[in-house]
C-alpha cells in the first residue's frame, strides 16, 4: 500500500483536493456562471483585539501552498504575536486558492496553538530545562509540527527522532519506565549501568528513578550506582501517588545534596504544566511537558473576503476593508484599515510573503524563536 495510515498526502495539499467539499461545489458554481471576482481574503481569528495573544505559526507551510499560484499574500512573522485583526491577507482572483482555505487554516490553527502553550510553558520556567514530550499524544503525521512549535516557543529540546531528522535537531529523552520493567523490581542499579555502558557517551545520563520504590529511595540508588556518570534523575510519579509533588521533590534534593551529589539535577515529568511549573521551578532543573501542548485548543481562525473588485465586504459579525495591524512601542496591538494613518510610534506587522505566487521571505527557526520571546517581553505575555 502507497499510503498505509491513510494520511492525506501532500500532493492532495497542494493541488487543492484536500479541502471542503463545499469548495468544490462554489468553484463548479463560479465557473459555470463565468465568474471569478478579484479579491482581498483575511485570517482572523478575533476582529477586534481581546487582551489575550497567542503565537502566529505555520506560515511557512502556507508559503509553500501558494507557490505557483498567481496570488499575493502578506502575513506577521513566524512567531509573532498578534490579538486581534488579520494574521494573513491573500489578493487575486478567488479561484486561485478558493479550495486552499481548508489547508491553509489547519496549518495555521493547530501548529499556533501548540505554539502558544508552549510559549506559557517555556516562561513558566524560564531559567529551567525545559523539553517537548509530547508527540505521544498526536497523530505520527504531525509530530515534526508540535516539535517545530515547541521550540519556535523557546523550549530546548524535544523527544521525537523523525521530527528531528525534519527539523535538523538531535531529539533528547530520559528513559522510559518499560525499560527498568525489562529488569525488574530490585535490579534498577543494573538498569542504569546497563544503560550507562549501552548509550552513546554523549547522551546525559538521567535516571527515571519513579518506577517501584519512593523517589528518595531510587534517587540515591541511582547516585551511588553511577556516581559521576549520573547528570540527573526523572521523577514522573503518578499523580495517585504524588501527594505533595513540591515536597517530594525538596526531599529528594536534600538527601542527594547530603551525601554530596549536588550535581545530580533533578527532572519533573507527567501532567506538568505552567502552573506546576511555577510551584517547582525552584526546586527542580527542567521538566518534559507533554499533554500541556498538544490538548493546546487550536487558534479558531477564519479566512473571509473583505474586499472585492475594490470594494469592502463583510458578512454580518466581521469588519470589511483591508486591514494592517501595528505593534506598538508599549506593546499595543493596533488594528486599523491599511489606508488609514498607522498609529503613533508602531511598526506595521502584515509583510510580504509571496508575490504573484513567488516566496519572497526566509525562515529560520532560531531568528523566529527569538522573535517569538522578544515580542512575548514587549507585550507582557506571561503575565496575561
Ligand atoms: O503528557 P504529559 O503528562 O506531560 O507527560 C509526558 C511524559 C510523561 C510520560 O510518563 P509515562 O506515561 O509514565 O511514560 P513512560 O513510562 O514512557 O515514561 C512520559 O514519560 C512522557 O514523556
Amino acid at each position: 500500500m502507497s499510503n498505509p495510515f491513510g494520511t492525506i498526502p501532500d500532493e492532495a495539499i497542494l493541488e487543492g483536493t484536500a479541502t471542503d467539499a463545499y469548495f468544490d461545489r462554489t468553484r463548479s458554481t463560479l465557473e459555470y456562471a463565468g465568474k471569478n471576482p478579484h479579491v482581498v481574503a483575511e485570517v482572523t481569528a478575533d476582529q477586534f483585539p481581546t487582551g489575550s495573544f497567542d503565537v502566529f505559526t505555520g506560515v511557512r507551510d502556507v508559503a509553500t501552498l501558494f507557490e505557483g499560484r498567481a496570488v499575493d499574500v502578506d502575513a506577521l512573522p513566524d512567531g509573532h504575536l498578534f490579538d486581534g485583526g488579520p494574521v494573513m491577507r491573500i489578493e487575486g482572483p478567488y479561484l486561485e486558492f478558493a479550495e486552499l482555505e481548508t489547508s491553509l487554516l489547519g496549518f495555521l490553527s493547530q501548529p499556533s496553538g501548540f505554539a502558544t502553550a508552549a510559549l506559557e510553558s517555556r516562561l513558566a520556567a524560564p531559567e529551567s530545562t525545559v523539553l517537548s514530550f509530547g508527540a505521544r499524544h498526536v497523530h505520527p503525521s504531525i509530530a515534526a509540527t508540535v516539535e517545530r512549535a515547541a521550540l519556535l516557543a523557546g523550549l530546548d529540546g524535544f523527544s521525537h527522532v523523525a521530527a528531528g531528522e525534519i527539523l535538523d535537531r538531535e531529539a533528547g529523552g530520559t528513559m522510559p519506565h518499560a525499560l527498568m520493567f525489562c529488569f525488574g523490581e530490585g535490579n534498577q542499579a543494573e538498569a542504569w549501568e546497563t544503560y550507562d555502558e549501552a548509550v552513546a557517551a554523549d547522551v546525559p545520563r538521567i535516571a527515571l528513578v519513579d518506577t517501584f520504590w519512593d523517589e528518595k529511595s531510587e534517587s540515591l540508588l541511582a547516585a551511588e550506582t553511577l556516581g559521576d556518570d549520573l547528570d540527573g534523575v526523572r521523577i514522573d510519579t503518578t499523580g495517585s501517588r504524588r501527594g505533595d509533588f513540591r515536597h517530594i521533590i525538596r526531599e529528594v534534593r536534600w538527601e542527594l545534596d547530603a551525601r554530596g551529589y549536588e550535581d545530580v539535577d533533578i527532572f519533573c515529568s507527567g501532567g506538568i504544566g505552567p502552573d506546576s511549573m511555577r510551584e517547582l521551578r525552584d526546586v527542580a532543573d527542567g521538566f518534559g511537558v507533554g499533554s500541556h501542548i498538544t490538548s493546546a485548543d487550536s487558534v479558531d481562525f477564519s479566512l473571509d473576503i473583505v474586499e472585492i473588485e475594490g470594494e469592502p465586504i463583510s458578512k454580518r459579525g466581521k469588519l470589511s476593508g483591508v486591514k494592517q495591524v501595528y505593534r506598538t512601542a508599549a506593546g499595543g496591538h493596533h488594528v486599523v484599515l491599511a489606508d488609514r494613518e498607522a498609529p503613533a510610534d508602531a511598526t506595521a506587522l502584515l509583510e510580504p510573503l509571496v508575490r504573484d505566487g513567488e516566496l519572497v521571505r526566509e525562515f529560520d527557526l532560531d531568528e523566529a524563536s527569538e522573535r517569538c520571546l522578544a515580542d512575548a517581553e514587549a507585550v507582557s505575555f506571561g503575565d496575561q
